[in-house]
């Protein structure tokens, strides 16, 4: 059952796990009240800078044309870290069981339930996303003259289409400006998206074109141009819909509410682009979603978030196929093409050539790791052969996870104790989000396998772990060094040394895998310093404040090499400081600049409090750190 910040307000819907959000700030404050925070305080401290904001707000940003990806964001002056960029609210949201999403289909359903509640501006919003589809809509195939000659009539598009679908009580109004443009420019991304852009600003069609175009073509489950009846409002949804698998576990608890997985459609925030390694973190939180700077800008910068979950931590390759098989497009983001240039084995002829359309996309929210099994067979025609030899490569790789998977189970169930605490807890820490699991990354050889190695290993170590009772430190010795060597190998390749520091950590995000489970086990098994465990452990951070600033997972890293820190040097030596400092931005790149003032650092403190203990009781380290424990006093498993 959820609470807080879902409450529905007086006149919404019903409570329940999945219905469309009413939105509404009483459910936070009588949280924020039953968990013994100021309530005002920390929910100003959360959701804004200095005051409670709870509506829309556009930041230090405007929509922009951008070259190669339609319409995006860029900033209007420099901005610090974790600065608002916008708050956006939702024209639908869903809650599901935490850690699964709900499907594109419901939010489909629940966006049309919501088009009768929707203001005139929200409207707007729909037709400017659904034009934005549509520009970008591959042709249907040219289909054969008919047998007796007509003369030629010239072919509806898509916005005449829904004009003509237009009820006639409406008086058949013309199409603004933006529709019109859209049409008429046989519907390349950028002329579309710039006439639409310019109504958009204020000159377009007044609002009853919106409403008048808009019903029957999203949802009176009409045929649009190139699309199966019904299908436009599920394309909207799969190329706009924002997933988040499990909501900010430290928010949830300071919050008093369970932690639920969501998937909504934000307008302003669903025409933010992608890029692998991002600037920009997104949090839902009381049904709005808030984006801030993860790190500093400047002025004319594009704001960029990931698409990718755990896949943001994977090789070029991977990383590549995963958004061809969710978005359609190459990504050639820094990251990308850095990693690419300095890790080459094979060349990607498609960068050399304009992105063309990708047809039949299969629907699936944003931000949501696919799969493996899925991927190939998404990539649609343009993959051609590659979309094959991917699909086999990463069904090889989903056998070897769930094979890894089953190993794990099978040892946890001989032992007698499947889904009981740690254990449970250990397997959900290597294999949870799919995290290790892996398709082979052609172009790239040395990450993909070392990518490679750490899945197969795991799956080996962690068996050997649980089944080996006898000699496990030892084992977990002989595992950091292989892992100390792996990670060594990337640290010393000569590609690698060419790249300056912030390049070396993206790179190193890439094998993200391995500087975590280096860092895990060199805490575990003892055998490293203090130094070295703690260096490791601030790699880690550092990497993923490179890779994804302001993530959770950002946070939750910053705070556990902080811990660490003070644990290892005195609290107040310059190494805890360092730690203390970087622990504090990730929370300012996270949750803003309000934490620092006011009532802020009461509230940051708790937070940290509350990461400490998540992480005190789900990491791989301390579950396996059980395990010694349990063996050193005579416990045996
Ligand atoms: C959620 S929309 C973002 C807004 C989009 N630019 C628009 O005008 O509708 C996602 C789509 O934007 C484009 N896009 C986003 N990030 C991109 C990137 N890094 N490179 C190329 N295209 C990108 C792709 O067409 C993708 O399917």
């Amino acid at each position: 059952m959820l609470r807080g910040l879902r409450q529905p307000s007086a006149g919404g819907p019903a409570s329940g796990r999945r219905s469309t959000l009413c939105y509404t700030t009483r459910g936070l404050r009588v949280a924020c009240k039953a968990a013994g925070a100021p309530a005002e305080a920390s929910a100003g401290a959360l959701y804004g800078d200095a005051a409670l904001t709870h509506g829309r707000h556009l930041g230090p940003i405007r929509l922009e044309l951008i070259p190669g990806k339609g319409l995006g964001w860029r900033t209007t002056r420099d901005v610090s870290t974790g600065e608002l960029l916008l708050t956006s609210l939702p024209l639908a949201v869903l809650y599901g069981k935490s850690g699964e999403a709900p499907a594109n289909e419901e939010l489909a359903t629940a966006l049309r339930q919501a088009w009768p509640r929707l203001t005139h501006i929200e409207r707007r919003w729909l037709l400017l996303l659904s034009d934005c589809c549509a520009a970008t809509r591959p042709k249907p195939p040219p289909t054969p003259p008919p047998p007796t000659a007509q003369p030629a009539q010239p072919q509806p598009a898509s916005a005449d289409a829904r004009a003509a679908e237009a009820p006639s009580a409406t008086s058949a109004p013309s199409p603004g400006p933006a529709v019109s443009a859209a049409a008429a420019t046989g519907s390349t991304a950028e002329a579309a998206a710039q006439a639409l852009l310019g109504a958009a600003g204020g000159g377009g069609a007044g609002p009853s074109h919106a409403i008048a175009i808009l019903p029957p073509a999203l949802f009176g489950g009409k045929a649009g141009p190139g699309l199966a009846p019904g299908a436009a409002v599920l394309e909207l949804v799969s190329r706009y819909g924002y997933a988040e698998a499990r909501e900010d576990p430290a928010v949830t608890e300071l919050l008093d509410m369970e932690p639920a997985s969501v998937l909504g459609l934000w307008p302003e925030a669903a025409l933010i682009n992608h890029s692998c390694a991002p600037n920009a973190s997104v949090l839902p939180l009381g049904g709005a979603l808030y984006v801030r700077a993860g790190r500093a800008l400047q002025e004319g910068e594009e704001v960029t978030v990931s698409y990718l979950a755990a896949g943001l931590f994977s090789p070029v390759a991977q990383r590549r196929s995963l958004l061809r098989a969710s978005h359609g497009f190459l990504c050639a983001c820094p990251r990308c093409r850095m990693e690419q240039a300095h890790f080459p084995t094979r060349r990607y002829p498609e960068l050399d050539t304009p992105a063309q359309p990708q047809p039949s996309r299969a629907p699936q929210p944003r931000h949501q790791p696919q799969p493996q099994s899925q991927q190939g067979g998404a990539e649609g025609q343009q993959a051609g052969e590659r979309s094959s030899a991917e699909a086999s490569t990463s069904g090889d790789a989903a056998a070897a996870a769930a094979a890894a998977v089953d190993d794990a189970l099978l040892a946890a169930a001989l032992l007698g104790r499947r889904g009981q605490g740690p254990l449970q807890r250990l397997l959900d820490a290597v294999f949870g989000a799919g995290r290790f699991t892996t398709a082979a990354a052609p172009d790239n050889k040395l990450l993909a396998e070392v990518d490679a190695a750490v899945a197969s290993d795991l799956g080996a170590a962690v068996q050997a772990v649980l089944t080996a009772s006898s000699r496990p430190r030892q084992q977990q010795a002989a595992l950091l060094e292989r892992m100390d060597g792996m990670l060594a190998r990337v640290e010393t390749s000569a590609s690698f040394l060419e790249l300056p520091p912030r390049g070396r950590l993206l790179v190193l995000g890439s094998v993200y895998g391995l500087v975590r489970l280096t860092a895990e086990l060199a805490e575990l098994s003892g055998q490293a310093g203090p130094e070295r465990r703690l260096a490791l452990l601030s790699l880690q951070a550092s990497v993923l404040e490179a890779v994804a600033p302001g993530s959770d997972a950002h946070v939750m890293a910053a705070v556990k090499a902080a811990g660490v820190a003070r644990r290892v040097h005195s609290a107040e030596g310059p190494e805890a400081r360092r730690a203390e400092l970087a622990a504090g931005l990730a929370h300012v790149a996270r949750y803003g600049r309000g934490l620092l003032t006011g009532d802020g650092p009461a509230v940051l403190r708790r937070m940290q409090d509350i990461r400490r203990r998540l992480l005190t009781g789900s990491g791989l380290a301390s579950a396996m750190g059980v395990m010694a424990w349990d063996e050193q006093y005579g416990r045996k498993l």
